[in-house]
């Protein structure tokens, strides 16, 4: 059988919160990490999300790998596409939302997308075209300081009309709260009007499942992984799916367990230091050290052998230790460093019989991924909203990608505590 929901994500974390979305209400769904081979066999599946790292790639790579991926699952046979991206709508002004949607769109022939990151249940709502992180505008949260795409502005009809090329308009809250037909109404209008794309109020998880209904008939969805949340009802109802209770069911593998975070996000910074505060074991992973040539990856794992308890190996430092290294080093040198010696941490860890990994951040977790070789993932039961464990498929091997501001304070232990 042919699956019903093909998903382009851009980072790692982002697919793995959008699967596990598709998950909890029943779809069958798998992540791929990168674009399969054509030759590759078809997963059993009624959705596949491909995980692609292309959030902070130069505009034009990250087009040419969403359309390469827009093309294997066409040719999987997939009846939507949805391309995922951040709930904190995480871009530059170059991209790479914009241009990747644009060309999403052209491949397909569609003349209009929404544009929707709200995931109430995790804090982010969109109001009037402004995107909330919490009480705060994104502007004045944390995303603020983000090491590679901080985000200045939280009106994102501007945000969205600064990188596409179409006209950018808004669906407004107060049209979802009218229902279904109004909803589809103004759609129909803004069409007329020639808006390609509209960035989409949502405050709560009924607007969300006004909007999956409302775009059932569009050949793609761009969103964070919110609107997925109404998307299996809808399949359900044309017949195309009958929602399965065990989608979400993984083997317990034994083993050791190890925390790696290359996230310096509010959220786990605050994970970091609880896990510190309670005395559980912690290396810090000093990027300046890394610029001097220092193995600080070998250190890391030579410190790891010698502790008996799950151990944490971290990058995460606070906005201002951040900015120095940055000043210091370069943005994407100092990125790269750090990605590059946690992905080889990984790989030590394995080796040595870690079994079940939980990494922060999700370029963090696109560099272990693919150091570890993992081809996919089959998706289990969430930790905290929009984090599950899940299984390298034909591996002992359980993997929790934590979107960085993802998971409440004892994320961490949480996450161990249930693949004890
Ligand atoms: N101490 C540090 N100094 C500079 N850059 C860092 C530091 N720690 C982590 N980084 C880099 O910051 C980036 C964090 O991005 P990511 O892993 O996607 O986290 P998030 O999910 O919070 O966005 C990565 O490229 C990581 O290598
Ligand atoms: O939508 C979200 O917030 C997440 O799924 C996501 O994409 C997070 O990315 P990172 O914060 O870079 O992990």
């Amino acid at each position: 059988m042919s699956i019903i929901l093909g998903v382009i994500a851009d980072d790692f974390t982002g697919a793995t919160d959008v699967a596990s979305m598709l998950v909890r209400a029943g779809m069958r769904t798998v992540q791929v990490i990168g674009v399969p081979a054509a030759d590759a066999a078809l997963p059993d599946a009624d959705a596949v999300v491909v995980a692609l790292k292309s959030r902070t790639t130069p505009a034009d790579q990250a087009v040419a790998e969403s359309l390469a991926a827009l093309r294997w699952l066409q040719q999987a046979g997939a009846r939507q596409f949805y391309f995922k991206y951040c709930s904190t709508f995480d871009s530059t002004p170059a991209g790479n939302i914009g241009p990747v949607a644009e060309a999403l769109m052209a491949a397909l022939g569609a003349d209009f997308a929404i544009a929707c990151p709200a995931f109430p249940e995790n804090g982010r709502t969109v109001f009037r075209g402004h995107l909330f992180v919490g009480d705060q505008l994104l502007s004045d949260s944390g995303m603020r300081s983000h090491p590679l795409t901080p985000m200045l502005d939280a009106n994102l009809v501007t945000v969205l009309q600064a990188q596409a090329e179409g006209p950018v308009g808004l669906l407004r809250y107060d049209t979802l709260a009218r229902g279904l037909q109004a909803t589809r109404e103004r759609i129909a209008a803004l069409r007329a009007e020639g808006v390609r794309l509209a960035v989409a109020d949502a405050v709560n998880n009924d607007d969300l499942r006004v909007l999956a209904q409302a775009c059932a008939d569009l050949p793609l969805i761009t969103a964070g992984s919110g609107v997925a949340l109404g998307l299996p009802e809808v399949y359900a109802a044309r017949g195309w799916l009958r929602p399965d209770a065990q989608a979400a069911q993984l083997p317990s593998i034994g083993g050791k367990a190890a925390v790696l975070s290359g996230s310096c996000s509010t959220a786990t910074n605050a994970q970091v230091q609880q896990w510190l505060e309670a005395g559980k074991p912690g290396f810090r992973v000093d990027a300046l050290a890394l610029a001097e040539g220092i193995d600080v990856a070998a250190a890391a794992l030579a410190w790891a052998a010698q502790q008996q308890e799950p151990v944490l190996i971290y990058a995460t430092a606070a906005p201002q230790q951040v900015q120095a290294v940055q000043a210091a080093l370069g943005v994407e040198r100092a990125g790269q460093l750090v990605e590059h010696c946690l992905a080889r941490v990984a790989q030590g860890l394995v080796e040595g019989g870690v079994r079940r990994l939980v990494v922060a951040g999700g370029e963090t977790s696109g560099a272990v991924v693919q150091a570890l070789g993992v081809q996919s993932l089959r998706i289990g039961a969430p930790i905290d909203p929009g984090v599950p464990w899940t299984q390298a498929q034909g591996r002992q091997l359980l993997l929790a990608l934590k979107s960085g501001n993802f998971g409440g304070i004892d994320f961490f232990a949480k996450a161990l505590g249930q693949v004890a």
